[in-house]
């Protein structure tokens, strides 16, 4: 019983569905035009690199790096960061019994409620709403609510590299949050310490398998986060592409035992643009497979995010609940295959 979801497939009755005809499939697929441009990539995006061991030196040094994570966000929306907290050991252990479980047999992921008593949709692979090639996700994924972690217990021993990973993630999100609220000249966090519980935090893990035949299917789909920020551990097999305000793709290069943040459409939404949420994508290698594991740092479903710019500037963003927000993508998922995200929530 193979472990492998049957990817090929499913991208074959999609090229079907959209073009009407049948896929030889060594015969070129290609995306639509404006996402196919893999020759504008710039390899190695030169983002910025942060030891946050400069978080516990002298108050200087202290300031000039919380003013780099500042500006990070604020230009790249992406950086890297190292002695985070999180021990190289558990990123690699997390990753290990990462892989374990997505060897486990596909009718066994696929129907992981029954079997292994997950919540429904935790497993994901391709992508069911597609609606052209470039929507396809050459990828499977177990996307868990935090709370739901526990219930993750045919896990092989992996709990406790699981439950490291997260408390480290969890204490990270609010370390940089409260660093870059600061900066916004907002010193009461309390905001996220009300509504961002750990609990409506999220854990995504990535697997990407090699893709031999069509390299010009994603590994994800260009897409922000719809979160406040993310903290990212992935392999050493380049993957990861940002776009950068010229319109061109960058990838990240993977650093050992690197963590990479980025800034979702919360915190763009509640710095009032100043903090950027940059549309990322995940290429596929014809090579390795490639594993990521993604925190999502969340407030609950009730949260109202409103700019903390309120009496200072035009707003850029109406206000809304994190509900109403995740509706909105929903319903443009299932209209469009894409997310229309921010742009929703113009004040206009
Ligand atoms: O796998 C990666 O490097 C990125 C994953 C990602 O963007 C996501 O899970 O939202
Ligand atoms: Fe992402």
């Amino acid at each position: 019983m193979g472990s492998e979801p049957p990817l090929l497939d499913a991208l074959k009755s999609l090229y079907q569905q959209v073009s009407g005809e049948n896929p030889g499939f060594s015969t070129s697929i290609s995306r639509n035009k404006d996402e196919s441009n893999l020759d504008n990539i710039v390899e190695d995006c030169r983002l910025p690199l942060i030891d946050l061991h400069r978080l516990t030196l002298s108050a200087v040094e202290q300031e000039s790096c919380k003013q780099e994570i500042a500006n990070a966000a604020a230009t790249h929306g992406f950086f890297q960061v190292i002695n985070h907290g999180i021990p190289t050991k558990v990123l690699k252990g997390l990753q290990y019994h990462q892989m374990k479980l997505f060897e486990l047999p596909f009718c066994m992921k696929a129907s992981g409620v029954s079997f292994l008593n997950w919540p429904a949709n935790t497993y994901r692979w391709g992508n069911p709403a597609a609606k052209s090639i470039g929507q396809f996700m050459w990828s499977e994924a177990f996307h868990l609510g935090v709370a739901d972690i526990s219930k993750v217990d045919a896990f092989m021993g992996s709990r406790s590299y699981v439950d490291m990973f997260v408390s480290g993630a969890a204490s990270l999100s609010k370390a940089i949050t409260e660093i870059l609220a600061q900066n916004l000249g907002v010193n009461d966090t309390s905001f996220f310490e009300e509504n961002c519980s750990p609990d409506n935090c999220y854990l995504r893990m990535n697997r990407y398998p090699p893709c031999h035949s069509i390299p010009e299917v994603f590994g994800l789909m260009p897409h922000t986060d719809s979160d406040f920020l993310t903290i990212l551990s992935q392999d050493e097999v380049e993957g990861l592409q940002l776009v950068a305000e010229d319109g061109r793709w960058y990838s990240v290069r993977p650093i050992p035992g690197a963590l990479t943040i980025n800034i979702g459409d919360l915190f763009e939404a509640w710095s009032n643009g100043v903090y950027k949420s940059v549309r990322h994508r995940v290429v596929t290698s014809a090579e390795s497979e490639r594993l990521s594991v993604a925190y999502f740092y969340c407030p609950s479903y009730e949260t109202v995010i409103e700019s903390c710019m309120i009496e200072r500037q035009p707003l850029i963003y109406k206000k809304f609940s994190f509900g109403e927000y995740k509706r909105q993508i929903q319903l443009d998922l299932q209209f469009t295959g894409d997310k229309i995200g921010l742009s929703r929530f113009y004040n206009i």
